[in-house]
């Protein structure tokens, strides 16, 4: 955002552990789609958001998911770990790019909101052994969760509290429709 109006990241509410993670990025500002977008996000809205490539969408969602998740486990009740945030990317690659730029914000809170990467190179029952510690956050593309789901390794029926379909023009079209229904319905 050019504007000199615009919301920084110091006036969104966020956890100090996440502005200095943004602080060591280098980023200085938000990119517009964050700076509309994050501060809806934190208030708990659905939102469909679109802009071109390369204007920071990881983490216009990625911000306000460490955000909420970390709100909660500071003042929530005490629950179960279990996986509250999904990620859905169209390809493997976009998954590692995805779960790198979300780790890199969650530099300072790792111990507080663990991102796993479920379409990572490993093999199924490294996959397993991962999802069993409960991460907060999996990032996959719908057929890898799909498997997990249908393993039993992952379950989210009573703990998905936010979901992103990230590229969600590119999830269509790669022929995932039927799996992102299984999974959602
Ligand atoms: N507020 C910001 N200030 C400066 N750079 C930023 C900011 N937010 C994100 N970036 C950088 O912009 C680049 C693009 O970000 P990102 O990959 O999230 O964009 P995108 O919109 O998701 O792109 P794509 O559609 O290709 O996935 C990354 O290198 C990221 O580090």
């Amino acid at each position: 955002m050019e504007d000199s109006e615009a919301l920084g990241f110091e006036h969104m509410g966020l956890d100090p552990r996440l502005l200095q993670a943004v602080t060591d990025l280098g980023w200085s500002r938000p990119t517009l789609i964050q700076e509309k977008a994050i501060p809806l996000a934190l208030e708990g809205k659905d939102l469909l958001a679109r802009a071109r490539t390369g204007s920071g969408k990881t983490a216009a969602y990625a911000i306000p998911m460490l955000q909420l998740l970390l709100h909660r486990k500071a003042t929530g009740p005490v629950v179960e770990q279990a996986v509250r945030g999904l990620v859905l990317v169209p390809t493997k690659e976009l998954a590692r790019q995805a779960q790198s730029m979300i780790q890199q914000l969650a530099t300072y809170c790792a111990r507080d909101v663990r991102v796993a990467n479920v379409s990572a190179a490993e093999d199924s029952a490294s996959q397993r052994a991962v999802l069993m510690e409960k991460p907060d956050v999996v990032v996959g593309t719908p057929s890898r969760i799909l498997s997990h789901l249908q393993q039993d390794s992952l379950k989210l029926r009573d703990s998905l509290e936010l979901l992103v379909v990230d590229e969600a023009d590119l999830l269509f079209s790669f022929g995932f429709e039927e799996e992102l229904k299984s999974l959602l319905w």
